[in-house]
């Protein structure tokens, strides 16, 4: 081993002496390249004048640099990021290795060749890097991108350990009895970001990672299995084995709430790659102008509201029931069931629903609903045009005739348009917006409970639109008036059991060019109510069963709720403390005087509860953050924060605060137990 520690290290130092050089020949060429670039920009000032004359030419001599503009930047680029991988590899440019078929085989953040095109390090996401993730040695087989399947015959897997460019540690797994570099990242709580998991993929996690991109994937698995990490590992390996298709603006992250993308930001960067989109469910409403000025409830306002008030509106629109019924309404609205507003415009009725009415059934019967509403919309717009057209000739007319106003015929005619179009503002609002489509009155028709109507009709009468609204209201609106995002061509859907078959059906609809891969946990429900288990029949199901995040004491503990939930891959720690104290407060400042944690999240059953407890101890503990419900910035290492803030994320400690809040809760303990890495609080 000591020959072979010596041979590794040699390597190492070759290898990371070969991306120094290679590193500085880099930045001499981009400072060649950016010296081209300025050149070329300096020649195009001098050559082309600023002001384009065809007869000249000059025109002609611009057209003919561009191609070659072009191809300067494209070099530049492409050395910029050769740089920026050198520079990223030469600390640390392989975490293993592979021997197969007789030839070393490393494995790092980013393929690179010497000078001859031997591969002296392959990028983790190339088929072969597959093997690596086996977790074991012997015959083992990948496939490459035409499907092909590749038998290899794997006679060494070996981890290394290296930092600063400095070879520490390596352990050979030929027989696999245990990841002993998974157990040290395991017990490494250093960062209160999410972490990539590059060198320590389990084989499980690998095979999730690697589905092709034009499937529907759902996993499945208890808290701590990685789904969050497979999630950012996954678009990191969709974007290299898909490079020419997929880039960061086509991928879309939902997350469950806005301080989980600044959670999970590190990732995507530090594995070399640009952060991809991101969105939530209740931001969606964003894209659909006809709900500007509709005051939608949150979901934390929802989560709240619900823990103490009755729920069966809620219950019946997160319904299967409902959800059925809903899609058969809409089938039917080419016959009978729309509904529409007058087109009104200084108090007086410019087209009256009537007539829309009319037009949409009889005289564009014969089209589908969607296509008959996008004519009327552009016959709306005819009449606006006309209306605009009359009011700036009235007001042209009153201008010119007026003494106080004297200017060229053209600037008149200009003020006379400007004060037309103002005035016209809110009737092109109307029809921009779709508002003529009284959907509000098609949403409550297609609700049957009776009683469940009638509420909501109040609700809306006071502008109070609930969360469990937006879903169907969404879907209304994308099957009936039309609405759709092409260019996002895959979605991972984060904690995908806090939708309800309506909500993801509308994020399958509006982003219907894309593949979803959705992650989540049936049994880690934050929500008092829940919404029924997701049909995703024509999804590639599959199921993860180990956890690597809390100690097996944790873990234990855990069981206990769920039995059975987790498969502890972890390491020992301390029992669980159950805590009966008069003050809480009192309690954790004593705790934190004998011993601060390295991270910490007080979790509190309420918002009230959280401003109390954040109050008290904000003094005792520096740097502690009162977690909000309008946050994005998650960098914080002691937070406060209600129980519903804490989807997701990790806490090396953890005190649930007044913990007999859950006892009729168990899921919802469930999740705030399985926050903690190391040490769990229960206090009452
Ligand atoms: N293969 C792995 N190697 C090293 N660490 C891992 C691995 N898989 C998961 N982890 C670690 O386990 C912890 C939990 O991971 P993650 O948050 O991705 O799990 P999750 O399934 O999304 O959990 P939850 O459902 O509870 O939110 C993280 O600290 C992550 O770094």
């Amino acid at each position: 081993m000591g020959n072979e520690f010596e041979h590794e290290a040699g390597h190492l130092d070759f290898t990371v002496n070969f991306l120094k050089a290679y590193n500085a020949s880099l930045s001499k060429q981009l400072d060649m390249t950016s010296g081209d670039i300025l050149e070329t920009r300096k020649a195009l000032n001098d050559d082309v004048s600023n002001t384009f004359d065809f007869e000249d030419g000059n025109v002609m001599d611009f057209i003919s640099m561009v191609p070659e503009m072009r191809m300067t930047e494209m070099k530049f680029n492409y050395i910029e990021d050769m740089r920026e991988t050198t520079e990223r590899l030469m600390h640390k440019p392989y975490f293993g290795k592979l021997v197969v078929d007789g030839e070393p085989v490393y494995i790092g953040g980013a393929t690179i060749q010497d000078n001859e095109h031997n591969i002296l390090i392959y990028d983790w996401r190339t088929p072969i890097a597959s093997l690596f993730y086996e977790n074991r040695v012997g015959e083992l087989t990948y496939r490459i991108p035409d499907g092909t399947k590749i038998k290899s015959d794997v006679t060494l897997r070996r981890q290394f350990q290296i930092e600063g460019g400095k070879l520490l540690n390596m352990f050979d797994s030929d027989l696999y009895i245990g990841d002993e570099m998974l157990q040290q990242l395991i017990t490494d709580s250093s960062r209160s970001k999410l972490k990539n998991i590059v060198a320590t993929i389990q084989s499980e996690q690998n095979i999730i990672i690697r589905q092709p991109l034009n499937q529907d994937t759902l996993v499945y698995g208890p808290p701590g299995s990685g789904k969050t990490s497979l999630a950012m590992q996954r678009i990191a390996y969709l974007m290299f084995t898909y490079r020419d298709r997929l880039k960061a603006e086509n991928i879309m992250l939902m997350s469950p709430n806005e301080v989980f993308n600044d959670y999970v930001s590190d990732v995507l960067p530090e594995l070399g790659e640009e952060n991809v989109k991101n969105m939530t469910f209740y931001r969606m409403r964003n894209a659909f102008i006809y709900f500007n000025g509709r005051r939608f409830e949150s979901l934390a306002e929802n989560i709240q509201r619900l823990g103490h008030e009755d729920a069966s509106a809620y219950k019946y629109k997160t319904s299967v029931e409902y959800f059925s019924h809903l899609k058969q309404y809409i089938e039917r609205l080419g016959e009978y069931g729309m509904h529409f507003r007058d087109l009104k415009y200084g108090g007086k009725v410019l087209v009256p629903k009537e007539l829309i009415e009319r037009v949409f059934y009889e005289d564009l019967g014969a089209h589908p609903v969607t296509r008959r509403l996008h004519k009327i919309y552009e016959d709306l717009l005819d009449i606006y045009r006309r209306e605009l057209k009359q009011l700036t000739g009235e007001k042209f007319k009153a201008l010119d005739e007026s003494p106080e106003y004297i200017g060229e015929r053209e600037e008149l005619k200009k003020m006379a348009n400007d004060e037309a179009t103002k005035e016209l503002a809110a009737l092109h609002a109307q029809i921009r917006r779709f508002r003529f489509v009284q959907l509000e009155k098609v949403y409550v028709r297609s609700i049957a409970d009776k009683a469940v109507r009638r509420e909501t009709i109040e609700n809306i009468k006071r502008n109070d639109f609930k969360y469990e609204d937006l879903a169907p209201m969404l879907y209304l609106y994308i099957h009936i008036i039309g609405a759709g995002n092409k260019k996002i061509r895959h979605v991972i859907l984060d904690e995908v059991q806090d939708y309800s078959n309506i909500q993801y059906a509308v994020m399958k609809d509006y982003y219907r060019n894309a593949t979803f891969t959705s992650l989540g946990d049936k049994h880690q429900q934050i929500h008092p109510v829940g919404s029924p288990e997701l049909i995703a029949d024509d999804h590639h199901v599959m199921q993860l069963q180990k956890s690597y995040r809390s100690t097996n004491q944790i873990n234990d503990y855990l069981n206990t709720i769920v039995p059975g939930g987790i498969d502890s891959v972890s390491v020992d720690g301390q029992d669980v403390q159950f805590i009966d104290v008069e003050d809480e407060a009192a309690h954790i400042r004593s705790m934190v005087s004998r011993d601060m944690p390295e991270q910490m999240a007080i979790i509190t059953p309420s918002r009230e509860a959280a401003d109390r407890i954040f109050e008290e101890l904000k003094d005792d503990i520096p740097g502690l953050k009162n977690l909000q419900e309008v946050d994005t910035i998650y960098n914080q290492d002691y937070l406060v924060l209600p129980y519903y803030l804490s989807k997701g994320f990790e806490y090396n400690t953890v005190i649930i605060t007044e913990s007999s809040f859950y006892d009729d809760l168990p899921l919802v303990k469930y999740v705030l137990a399985s926050r903690a890495t190391r040490n769990l609080y229960l206090l009452d």
